[in-house]
Parts: C-alpha cells; structure tokens; sequence
C-alpha cells in the first residue's frame, strides 16, 4: 500500500510539474484522479460502448493549436502524449521509430499468451518479422486469392438466403468470413466457420469479450484472468496440434519431392513459410528426422497466430462491414463500384468468382475500389498505435512548442488525425476520389495525415491481406446486394425485450446517448472497433435493370 502510495506521489509530482511548465493538458487534472474524471466527462458524451477514439477525437477539438496534449489516466493506463499531429507522427514512427512500451505487450498478453512481434524491440523483433514477412507478401497472398473467393462465396450465399427475410447481423457474417479467411492464411486450418462453430473463434471471442485496453470496470474484474485462462489454455492445445501437423507435412514433402513446398509454388500459410525457414535454418543437420519442434520456438509461434487472429480478424471484419454500409448510404460512389467490375469482371456478374479465380491479379486494376477501401479506412480506422517516449526525442507541437517525451507513451490516435480539419478539405465527407487525384489537387491526401495501418518500419504486417480480403468481398458483393441498416426496428425489438429492471432505468434514469454525431453507426471498444450492435441491416438483391 505504501508502495502504491509512493508511486503515485512520485507519478503525479511529475506531471504537476509538467503542467506547470505549460505542457498542454486538459483542464480538470487533479491529484487524486489525474485526468480520469475528464475523460469520463468526454466519454459519458457517447454511448457506454463508443471507441474510446470517438472522446478522444471530441477532446482534441480542444488542442488544435497544438495538436497534442498529455492524458494522465495512470494507474490504469500509462500517462500518454496524445498525438494528432501528422508531423509529429512521422518523427515517433519513421525519423526514431521509437520502440513499443511495456504496455503493448501487457495490455495484449491474455490474448496473445505471451511476447510476439507486437511487443518485442530491437534484434528480437527484426528476427521474428523478417521470418512472418514471406507469408504476407503480396505474391504470397495472391496465392490465397481463390481460397478467399470460395469463402466470400458462402458469405454471399448466407446472403442471399437472408433476402427478403427479417433482420440479421451483418457484423457476425463478416466476422465468420474473415476468421475462415485468416484461419486458412495463417495456420493453413480450414474451418469453415460460417457454417459450423469451432473451438478457436468461441475461445478468442470470449477473450476478447472480457478484455479492455483501458477500461477499469472490466480489468480489475476478478473473473477475468480465470476466464482467459481458461479459453486460452483451449487456444494453445488446439495450435499446438496444428503446429506438429504441419512440421510433419513439410518435412514429408521434402523427403518424397527433394524440394522445399515454397519452391512447388502452392499457397503456404504464414506459418508453413515460417517453419520451412525454420528448417532451412536449423543447425541441426538431422532436422527432417526429428520428431518435434523445439519447444521455444513452437511456444512463440504460437503467440503469434494468436496474434495474427486477434489483430487481423475484427479489424478487417469491421471494415468489411463499414464498408458495406458506406455502399449503402452513398449511392453515387456505389454506382462508381459496380461500374469498374461490370468493365474488369466482365457484365456477367455470376462469373465473377470464377473469372476472380483465374485471374487474382485482376485485383490490382480495381483503382476505384481499393479508393474506396481506403476512404472508408479513413473514415473508420479500426487501430492505433503505442509508442515509448525517450530522451532523445522531442515531439514539436504545431504551435512550435518542443515536448519531452522520455517516460512517456505516445499513442497516435487515428480518428483525429484522420479528421484533423486543418489538412484535410471536407474531413467529414466519403470522397473516394481523395485517393484518385494526383499529387498538387486539392484532395491529395497530405503526408503522414493516413495512416490505418501506420507507416513506417513497424507498419502492419496484414496490410496487404486485409486490402486483398476487403476487395475482394467488395468484388463479389457490390453488384449483388443492397444492405440497408435496421436499426430502428433493432432497438424496437431490444426495448420489447427489455427486463424489468433495464425498462424502469429507461424510465427513470439519464437516458444515454445511443448515437455518435447524430449517426447510429458508430465504431464500438469491441476489439478492432465493431460496428455498433453488430450493424442490424436487412439485404435486397440488386435488380440489375434498374441500376
Ligand atoms: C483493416 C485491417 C488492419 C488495420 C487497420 C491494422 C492496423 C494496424 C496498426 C495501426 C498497427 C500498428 C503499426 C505500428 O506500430 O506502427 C498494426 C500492427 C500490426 N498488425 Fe495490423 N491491422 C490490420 C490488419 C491486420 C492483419 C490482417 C494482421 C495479421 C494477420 C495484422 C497484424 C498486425 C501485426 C502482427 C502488427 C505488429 C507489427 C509489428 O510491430 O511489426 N493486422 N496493425
């Protein structure tokens, strides 16, 4: 106790001083609370369930001048720079990239079971990213393209079966595809997850479910660590398993073909490439004769295809998700879409998985859609992103003030960079075009101003996956489907279905916001930012003649 009180003496003393010494801060910071009730204060604005980017980007409304400020939320979160200044975000991520803080690797740890490239600095991350970049390449993946079209094939099919009928979660669709979809890129598992249950996603679902970056409600639940124990005990027992299945595949081919799989030029999951390197690598000579891998190595493999499903998965399921509701709302940019298919797929829409198949590369020529991935990453930016402060490093506010990082975090959050009103025109607005003009227009998106998957050495490793994945479903959606959200009637039915209790705290208590500047689909804290209540939504067929 005394400890902890010592700490905190120490801890606050120190950004007392800060403050005193005018580094920009929120008003309300106190003693006792640090900045905690201010930022209660900006987030009892949104619904309970809001991203925690959603206040954060209302909170920097407040710093434009400087385009950073300092939040004190220790002890349940480190105190952080936060920054919305593209320029300053250059420096953290490419002229120091600074490393990743303690905090990149705690906070993910019940997910993750332990160290991985998301935490690890220095030699240990140059190692192990060196040996997971083959199986995300972009030759590597257009490899994968035929897989990931059968899987959006079953998701169109549940599609079309839904048509006509009453309302579904759009959300728990695309969040099966994707998982279908990394399961089989990473790890080589085919689980077909859109039609039937697997141990895998109930255990990472229900980790996930009980896991808040830096909510105290739910981290200092005693449940919890029972909880995720528990399910990722299942994890680690099930892709141990997969781990051994796939060293004795590989090592079989090499003894009956004489040659590495990778040079037979079939798809190779991130995994499989990782341990046929491992083989390569091997001092021991007598590799393809051993029984079984070496236990280390096996246990940081597979803290990574935990990594890989927890980071790659919600991430891109959600922006499937926005995107489709963008498709839905802007009517204009969706004719653009099915235009450039009609002209690169060919105007019979039942071939387009077959001539997608054939031809992966095909992806590459759709310019509008990738735009429109990319405005729509813009608009709802599933990740952010932790760095360490250092001595070395100082950060300029715009208003030209230099700030000391050391014993800092610095989080770039990405909803007010990218809405940052000062270097986007129309900030608010879906402009697609934004990523079709050329450099010197006035939408030409400004350097270090985009980044969804940050920039720099550390910059998402799945980016070309997702983009891949994204497309795709958009290629074998858009001119089939009409999505239109149902939320009303979805918080009809919810207030129907309401106990006792929730109706009586409706009656008589505050009523909270459900909606985020006026709009009822909103980024949710569910990992990878979900869309708010699973996006409720109804689906009509395109009638191709009327279009
Ligand atoms: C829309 C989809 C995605 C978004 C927006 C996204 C965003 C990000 C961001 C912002 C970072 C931090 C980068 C930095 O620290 O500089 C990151 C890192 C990372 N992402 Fe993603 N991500 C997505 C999909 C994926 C996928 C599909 C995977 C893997 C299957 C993945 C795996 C990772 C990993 C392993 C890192 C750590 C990289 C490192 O430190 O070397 N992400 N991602």
């Amino acid at each position: 106790m005394a400890y902890l009180v010592s700490m905190t003496y120490q801890h606050r003393a120190r950004i007392s001083k800060l403050r005193k010494q005018g580094f920009p801060m929120p008003d309300g910071w106190s003693w006792f609370f640090g900045h905690s009730l201010v930022l209660f204060r900006y987030t009892s604005r949104f619904p309970p369930l809001a991203n925690i980017g959603i206040p954060m980007r209302e909170l920097s409304k407040e710093f434009a001048d400087t385009e950073m400020f300092l939040m004190d939320l220790w002890p349940s979160y480190p105190s952080s720079i936060v920054c919305f200044n593209p320029e300053a975000a250059n420096l953290a991520t490419q002229k120091y990239n600074l490393p990743k803080p303690p905090k990149a690797g705690t906070s993910v740890e019940p997910i993750v079971g332990g160290p991985s490239i998301l935490s690890f600095n220095n030699s240990d991350w140059k190692k192990w990213r060196a040996l997971l970049n083959p199986g995300f390449s972009a030759q590597s993946l257009m490899n994968h393209v035929p897989f990931i079209v059968d899987c959006a094939q079953v998701f169109c099919d549940k599609l079309r079966a839904n048509v006509g009928k009453g309302i579904f979660s759009l959300d728990d669709y695309a969040t099966r595809l994707t998982f279908d979809v990394i399961m089989k890129v990473t790890l080589d598992s085919d689980i077909n997850y859109q039609r039937h249950e697997h141990i895998i996603p109930t255990a990472i679902n229900t980790i996930t479910r009980w896991h808040s970056f830096w909510d105290p409600r739910i981290l200092l639940n005693p449940i919890r660590p029972i909880v995720q124990r528990y399910y990722g005990r299942k994890m680690v027992n099930y892709i141990n398993k997969e781990l051994q299945r796939r060293f004795e595949e590989l090592k079989a081919e090499r003894k009956t073909s004489g040659a590495a799989p990778r040079k037979l030029k079939r798809p190779l999951s991130v995994i499989s490439l990782a341990l046929e390197d491992y083989i390569d690598e091997s001092k021991d000579s007598n590799i393809l004769e051993t029984a079984t891998l070496d236990k280390d190595f096996a246990a940081i493999v597979s803290n990574h295809i935990r990594l890989f499903l927890f980071a790659g998965n919600d991430t891109t399921s959600a922006t499937i998700v926005f995107a489709l509701h963008l498709m839905s709302k802007y009517p204009e940019p969706c004719s653009q879409l099915r235009k450039e298919h009609d002209s690169i797929f060919g105007a019979d829409v039942s071939k387009t998985a077959e001539v997608l198949k054939a031809q992966p590369a095909l992806l590459n020529q759709c310019r509008y859609t990738l735009a429109f991935v990319k405005e729509t990453l813009r608009l709802y930016p599933p990740g952010a992103n932790m760095r360490l402060g250092t001595s070395e490093a100082t950060l300029p506010a715009l208003n030209g003030k230099i700030l000391p990082t050391e014993g800092l975090n610095i989080i770039l959050v990405h909803q007010p960079i990218h809405m940052n009103p000062r270097i986007w025109l129309k900030p608010n607005e879906f402009i697609p075009e934004r990523w079709l003009v050329e450099p010197g227009h006035e939408l030409y998106p400004p350097s270090g101003a985009y980044r969804p998957f940050d920039i720099g050495p550390r910059r998402c490793i799945g980016q070309e996956l997702s983009l891949t994945e994204i497309r795709t479903v958009l290629v074998m959606t858009a001119r089939n489907f009409h999505f239109k959200p149902a939320y009303e009637d979805w918080d009809q039915i919810q207030a129907q279905q309401a106990g006792f209790w929730t109706k009586m705290i409706r009656q008589f208590g505050k009523e909270e916001p459900n909606t985020v500047y006026d709009d009822r689909v909103y980024q949710t804290e569910k990992a990878g930012t979900h869309p708010s209540d699973g996006y409720p939504c109804r689906v009509e067929l395109v009638d191709s003649k009327a279009e």
